[in-house]
């Protein structure tokens, strides 16, 4: 059997649910980063992977086993062969260009790891009636059926959930806005930008950087505006390239 053979794309695709739940865990157990802080940059093994874990147990390695070559299947680690000292051979795990979006080794602390746990474990009540969605007619908003109330208005009430959503949004937002910067030149020569829906105040606040002269409003939902982190800045030096905060306003809306 080859790979494009229908019967094996058939097949991974009936199992398609066993990657988003490795993905998950593998987030949730901070896999990503433990590996970015390996020694070489050929990686760790499983075992060395097991014991950085604040759960120890003698089949946690195996386990792991288990789970990572997945994740190097869907590049988000890369597989090879270690030669010990004593001739033996292991494999050992690096993180790949692409699993870098899920640690927050960059300098604004930027990642899809948030997003990715959102998606999965945050919505995971909406997926179940995905089918609902698409056959009730009078279904206008799954989210609503699903929680009995819009998603920000829910957001209000399970905090657990509106920041999760919180930092999903402020965590991938930077990934996409950096690009956005580089090639977009539309915020030239503005004097107050108003960032409707700002979340977290990230985006914004990288906009800021490159924008020295601009004055940031960033308006959202009160409790959203409530619990956003502290914006830090540049007060220091407000006249060199960079952050100044006292530019930054926070905007609370209805
Ligand atoms: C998809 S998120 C965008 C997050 C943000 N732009 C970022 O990059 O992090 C949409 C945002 O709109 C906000 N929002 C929804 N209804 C609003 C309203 N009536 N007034 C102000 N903000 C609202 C939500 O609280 C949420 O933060």
């Amino acid at each position: 059997m080859h790979d494009n053979d229908p019967f094996t794309k058939a097949l991974s695709l009936a199992g398609a649910q066993v990657f988003p739940a490795i993905l998950n865990a593998a987030v949730d157990m901070n896999l990503f980063e433990i590996i970015a802080k390996a020694e070489t940059s050929l990686g760790m093994c499983a075992s060395e992977i097991a014991s950085k874990l604040p759960n120890q147990h003698s089949d946690m390695a195996n386990r792991l086993e288990r789970m990572l070559p997945l994740l190097a299947v869907h590049s988000l680690l890369t597989c090879s062969i270690r030669t010990n000292q004593d001739g033996d051979t292991e494999k050992v795990y690096a993180l790949s260009p692409v699993g870098q979006y899920f640690t927050r080794n960059d300098q604004q602390g930027s990642s899809l790891a948030a997003l990715s746990t959102l998606i999965y474990q945050g919505y995971r009540n909406v997926w179940k009636d995905t089918k609902d969605a698409i056959l009730d007619a009078n279904n206008h908003n799954h989210f609503q059926k699903v929680y009995g109330k819009l998603a920000f208005e829910y957001m209000e009430t399970d905090r657990e959930f509106g920041n999760l959503f919180g930092q999903a949004m402020s965590q991938a937002g930077p990934l996409v806005m950096k690009s956005i910067l580089d090639s977009y030149k539309g915020f030239e020569g503005i004097s107050t930008l108003v960032d409707v829906g700002g979340g977290y105040g990230q985006a914004l606040k990288q906009i800021l950087f490159h924008y020295p002269s601009i004055k940031g409003i960033n308006f959202d939902l009160p409790h959203v505006v409530e619990n956003a982190p502290p914006v830090k800045g540049d007060r220091a030096r407000p006249s060199q390239k960079g952050f100044d905060d006292s530019k930054f306003i926070l905007g609370k809306g209805e």
